[in-house]
């Protein structure tokens, strides 16, 4: 598979009323296919600002980002449709039950056979007897199970997961981390996180640190 991301020469900023936001200044990076990549570094540098960046959700403020699929150059749209995406909040639609958040980003997209899929995924997070059960039935871990599955129900090429185990405990993170890299691996997908979790971090292939506009390899 040839997908890649290429952020080239990327500055970002944010004006508030009272001053300019300086994030970072003409850094380039290139994610690649089916790679594992955590983006680490102190709160307030500018990751979740760069996750978003790369994956289409925001534009930089200067420089210019590629994005390849297949081996053909899309736009941030057709990137998006190729994407999934895992939040600390886990984002599940309270009114539907637990194959109906996963089903949907199948039906959104006119598959018929959404359930199955679905219901095949629930059963690859082990919370096929969870089918019915709606987001506030479930507890964090499994809720994060289900968002995970969700991200990937529809075979994208990249995952973005900001703070995926933010909210969870210790064991439960330990059980969501090795969730979406065992997805990961499975379904060839690249899977780019930003976490303050070392144990995290330390799971992916590539790490990456931010900190003070500069995006150095981690030790
Ligand atoms: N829409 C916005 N408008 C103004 N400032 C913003 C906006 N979004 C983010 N910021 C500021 O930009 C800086 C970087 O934010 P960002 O969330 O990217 O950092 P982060 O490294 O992910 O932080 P954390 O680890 O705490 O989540 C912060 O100072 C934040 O307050």
């Amino acid at each position: 598979m040839q997908d890649t991301i290429e952020l080239n020469n990327i500055s970002h900023h944010f004006n508030t009323s009272e001053e300019r936001i300086e994030l970072f200044h003409d850094l380039s990076h290139t994610i690649r296919a089916g790679e594992t990549l955590a983006i680490v570094g102190p709160s307030g540098a500018g990751k979740s600002s760069l996750l978003s960046i790369a994956a289409g959700l925001e534009t930089p403020a200067s420089g210019s980002v590629r994005f390849i699929i297949d081996g053909d150059t899309v736009d941030a749209l057709a990137l998006r449709a190729r994407s999934g995406f895992i939040f600390q909040q886990f984002h599940l639609m309270p009114e539907l039950d637990a194959i109906g958040n996963l089903a949907l980003p199948l039906r959104l997209k006119g598959n018929r056979n959404a359930f199955d899929i679905a219901a095949n995924w629930l059963g690859k997070v082990g919370l096929k007897d969870r089918a019915r059960h709606r987001p506030h039935q479930l507890s964090g871990g499994e809720q994060q199970r289900i968002a995970v599955a969700r991200a990937f129900v529809s075979s994208p090429r990249f995952i973005f997961a900001d703070e995926p185990t933010g909210n969870l405990d210790a064991r439960t993170s330990e059980s969501v981390s090795n969730l979406m890299f065992d997805c990961a691996a499975e379904t060839g997908c690249a899977l780019v996180i930003v976490t303050h979790s070392k144990r995290l971090a330390l799971k992916a292939q590539n790490s990456l640190h931010l900190e003070a506009g500069r995006l150095e390899a981690a030790a």
